[in-house]
């Protein structure tokens, strides 16, 4: 079984596997595309990445291929019904990815409620630390309402979490009751929320699921957290009315056209920026490898798991 790695990622999860398995790894930090379509006709299986697109082209070219094992939870990289259509199978890895990114979206709510990075950044450059009563106030989590837009994995336990700081949870899904919270029409989650966090997938129907009229719905002291995909949000309304401090702040831990973000956002103080880090620990890193091998042997088992298409 041909094995190839497109991305840098621990080598850890990858000792001790079959003696038939032949692994590559690129050189560098990725194969490109280019070099993607050169190889990819030689490989069983290729392990991707959740940040790197793959489409009609890559998986036409993978003439052998039967598994497009992901590298990451979110797969609107990948043209699933392409790959369908074409007999391959994509998994992706729910498990190692949840405590992270909800960890991530706890930070960076407190980072923006309590202004966290925006004093980091005004002592820096002041080179003194200005303490005043009324200075640098922010606004606390304790009995504060949480909506939650997506409550699935993620969501929940980000939900698990805020309760633990005394916050309210509401939440608005697309079709899934989840017991124990309080469902909601989308409106009233951003009417009632004094902070509301994204956890949908990208899809067509959340995409820039947080337009204009949504945001204009929020509370003037509300805060936006979004560590889903940068698209379910449209950039450049958020950051008008962040500009116009119509709401109170932003946490951005993913943008619509990545690396690349709207450049009003870098002169506002009232928002918090991060490069999609999510999942950046190390130990999230060699949990996600591990779930993706561990993908492709249940499917090499003949019993596959988290298969997405
Ligand atoms: N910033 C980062 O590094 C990371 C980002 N993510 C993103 O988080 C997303 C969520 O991950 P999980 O919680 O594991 O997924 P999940 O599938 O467990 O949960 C998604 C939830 O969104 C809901 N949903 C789907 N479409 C909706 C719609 N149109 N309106 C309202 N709700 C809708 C679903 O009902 C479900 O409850 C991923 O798809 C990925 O894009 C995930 C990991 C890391
Ligand atoms: O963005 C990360 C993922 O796992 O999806």
């Amino acid at each position: 079984m041909k094995l190839l790695v497109t991305y840098n990622i621990p080598r850890e999860p990858f000792q001790n596997l079959p003696a038939d398995w032949e692994i590559t790894f690129p050189e560098k930090e990725e194969f490109s595309k280019t070099e993607l379509l050169r190889i990819l006709p030689d490989y069983d299986i290729m392990l991707a990445i959740f940040h790197a697109p793959i489409d009609r082209e890559i998986i036409d070219a993978g003439k052998k291929l039967k598994l497009i094992s992901n590298y990451g939870v979110g797969y609107n990289n990948i043209d699933i019904t392409y790959a369908r259509e074409k007999g391959i199978a994509v998994t992706n890895t729910p498990k190692a990815v949840n405590s992270p990114t909800a960890e991530l979206a706890l930070a960076l709510m407190l980072s923006a409620a309590r202004r966290i990075t925006e004093c980091n950044q005004r002592i820096r450059i002041e080179k003194e630390s200005m303490w005043g009563t009324m200075r640098n106030l922010g606004f606390g989590l304790e009995g504060k309402t949480l909506g939650i837009i997506g409550l699935g994995n993620i969501g929940k336990n980000v939900a698990r979490k805020a309760e633990a700081f005394g916050m309210n949870i509401i939440y608005y899904n697309h079709h899934t009751e989840v017991p124990g919270y309080r469902r909601v029409e989308l409106d009233t989650l951003l009417r009632e929320s004094d902070f509301v966090t994204l956890h949908t997938p990208l899809t067509p129907a959340t995409r820039h699921l947080i337009g204009q009229r949504e945001l204009s719905l929020m509370k003037p002291t509300a805060i936006l957290v979004n560590t889903a995909r940068g698209a379910v949000v449209d950039e450049q309304a958020l950051a008008e009315v962040l500009k116009k401090r119509q709401i109170a702040g932003a946490a951005l831990d993913v943008f619509e056209d990545e690396p690349h973000i709207t450049e009003t956002l870098y002169a506002l103080e009232n928002v918090v920026l991060t490069p999609h880090i999510g999942t950046g620990t190390i130990d999230a890193r060699i949990a996600m490898g591990r779930e993706a091998l561990e993908n492709i042997r249940h499917f090499l088992a003949g019993n596959p798991t988290n298969v997405v298409n």
